[in-house]
């Protein structure tokens, strides 16, 4: 056979292209081998079934390994999960490659029945769109000077409750652990207070709004925009056609025997309502009902503020710088809004208070951190005779906070051994390489380890493991930040936390009003503490401290 022949036969042509490709493959392939033989991973430190034995020391298990290892892989069934203590590893993968790390579905499908598609939960746009808004919203002066009256007035509130515990000589018990929890709670019933009264904004259309303008001429647009918030739609603010429809409806529902009869059997107004229409005992009478107790005191305040408004002739301002900017994103998803909310509640709420428990275990263990911080506060506030706890919380303005260097470094050393967030993990997007050398694959768990990295050796010399506040000062005294990517108790990069600064100024508001006027020491001090394995750091059992009133301070108003 010619070539010519060959060329043109096409058996012989397909034999041909067969041949080709084989050895095509066999070449990528080769190649393909040699690149995984050159892809460098990082050293397996054990499995997740090792992660499981170890669950309660979870933390001391998974720091000895970054001591060893530095950065290591945890083989799983589905994924490999890599964890790094190396300051180079996490700047890489909260900053420099900062699109490659992110929730991704496997934290979405774990997180999102709790918090929804709020700020914790999602990457993208919708993360850029919430981080944008609580940005501003955190930015305003407004926000400070709000959040910081808040503070004084509840510090002042526990140095009461710590005063009564100190003067009758007995246990503080869990006084302070409980109150930093009770205080965010506050803040919680505030917020599902307004969030309740806003997602009454109903998803709006020309239909819709056509009716309810109808519905409201002639009770006035006036009422209808004091009220709408509180009430809406319902029978209170609207007339016409609406007011007529709801009316028919309801004294249908009011004319049963069956209504009647059921209503009879209760004894007190607002529970029979409740228990009537949504077969739920507040018992607000007796209060047993813890939930139905803070719903009525939620309502009662809504109530309230409602009717504020007939005389508070700037509650249209009010009203639009707070929270105005979510309700405008959210206004048709209220579901959206509730996530939003939810998600700051979370945010703030336990790390805060574990930092705060932490903090006066620390100071505990170190008497004379704490005297030092007792002196630097009085100094600050120009106190030396602090006679009345409203006026003393009242006097840790701005400036004063300012000044409080040694406070705001031991505050920092705690959450350097102890940070709220111990652990935190991100998904890598696509295939990768750190800056260590070593490769990561698409999928795997990429998480960097604050509690573990608080005590490496390496990053903070060979006293890593003391509580030493000294090392965050320079030598007049003043506070000098560490490299985020060293410190990651806030984690670091674009996506920093949004409440650092609201956090050290609650938590100095409130450590400075503990320790300008008591001592405290742990009720029992061969009790170990040790921490509980969650989401955050909390201390297992809470801690339990004696409070005294510091010298001369005896009973105070
Ligand atoms: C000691 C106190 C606090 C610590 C140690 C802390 C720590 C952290 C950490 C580690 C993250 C990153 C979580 C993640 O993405 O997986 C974070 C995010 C966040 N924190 Fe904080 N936090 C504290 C207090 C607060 C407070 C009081 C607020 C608000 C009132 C707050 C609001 C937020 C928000 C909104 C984010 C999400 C930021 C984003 O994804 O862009 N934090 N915080």
């Amino acid at each position: 056979m010619t070539s010519m022949e060959f060329f043109s036969n096409p058996i012989s042509l397909a034999v041909l292209a067969l041949i080709v490709s084989l050895l095509a493959v066999q070449i990528l392939s080769r190649k393909l081998n040699q690149n995984q033989r050159k892809k460098k991973y990082h050293p397996v430190a054990g499995t997740t079934f090792h992660l499981l034995l170890n669950f309660n020391r979870l933390h001391h298990y998974m720091t000895d390994l970054a001591g060893k290892y530095k950065t290591y892989r945890i083989l799983s069934l589905f994924r490999n999960e890599i964890y790094t203590a190396d300051p180079a590893n996490v700047e890489y993968i909260l900053k420099t490659n900062f699109e490659n790390y992110g929730k991704g579905r496997h934290n979405y499908m774990i997180l999102k029945d709790l918090l929804g598609d709020g700020i914790f939960t999602v990457d993208g746009d919708k993360w850029l769109q919430q981080r944008k808004l609580s940005s501003h919203e955190f930015s305003t002066r407004m926000l400070r000077d709000f959040s910081s009256e808040i503070f004084r007035k509840n510090a002042a509130k526990l140095a009461h409750i710590l005063s009564e515990a100190a003067t009758s000589d007995r246990n503080a018990g869990r006084v302070v652990y409980d109150f930093a929890g009770k205080y965010t709670y506050r803040i919680k019933m505030r917020t599902r207070q307004t969030s309740s009264t806003y997602s009454k904004q109903r998803p709006s259309n020309s239909a819709t709004d056509q009716v309810r303008e109808n519905s409201v001429r002639s009770t006035g647009r006036h009422n209808y925009m004091i009220l709408k918030d509180l009430l809406g739609d319902g029978i209170f603010t609207v007339d016409g056609d609406k007011w007529l429809q709801q009316r028919k409806l309801s004294s249908h529902e009011f004319s049963t025997r069956m209504l009647r009869d059921f209503s009879r059997s209760s004894d007190e107004i607002n529970d029979s309502l409740f228990q009537v229409a949504f077969g739920i005992e507040l018992d607000s009478m007796c209060g047993s009902n813890e939930e139905g107790k803070n719903f009525s005191n939620a309502f009662d305040d809504s109530s309230s503020v409602t009717l504020l408004r007939y005389v508070d002739i700037f509650w249209r301002i009010k009203k639009s710088i707070i929270l105005s900017r979510f309700l405008q994103v959210t206004e048709n998803d209220p579901t959206y809004l509730r996530d939003i909310i939810l998600n700051f509640i979370i945010a703030g709420k336990d790390t805060t208070a574990t930092t705060i428990a932490w903090f006066i275990y620390m100071v505990c263990k170190h008497p004379a951190v704490q005297e030092k911080i007792s002196e630097e506060v009085k100094e600050a506030t120009n106190m030396k005779d602090i006679t009345n706890y409203t006026e003393f919380a009242a006097s840790l303005n701005e400036e004063a906070l300012g000044n409080m260097h040694y406070l705001h470094a031991a505050i920092t050393e705690t959450l350097r051994l102890y940070p709220a967030v111990p652990v935190d993990a991100k998904i890598c997007f696509s295939d990768d390489t750190l800056p260590d050398g070593c490769s990561v694959n698409k999928g795997d768990v990429v998480g960097y380890q604050p509690y573990a990295m608080g005590r490496m050796k390496f990053i903070w010399g060979d006293d890593a493991e003391e509580f030493r506040p000294e090392r965050w000062l320079d030598q007049d005294g003043i506070f000098i930040p560490e490299n985020p990517f060293k410190f990651t108790a806030f984690q670091a990069g674009p996506r920093i936390c949004l409440g650092k600064e609201f956090a050290y100024r609650e938590m100095k508001i409130f450590s400075a009003v503990m320790l300008g006027c008591f001592q405290f020491k742990r009720s029992d001090e061969n009790r170990t503490v040790h921490y509980r394995t969650m989401i955050n750091l909390h201390i297992d059992g809470g801690l339990e401290v004696r409070a005294w009133h510091r010298d001369g301070i005896k009973s105070i108003i």
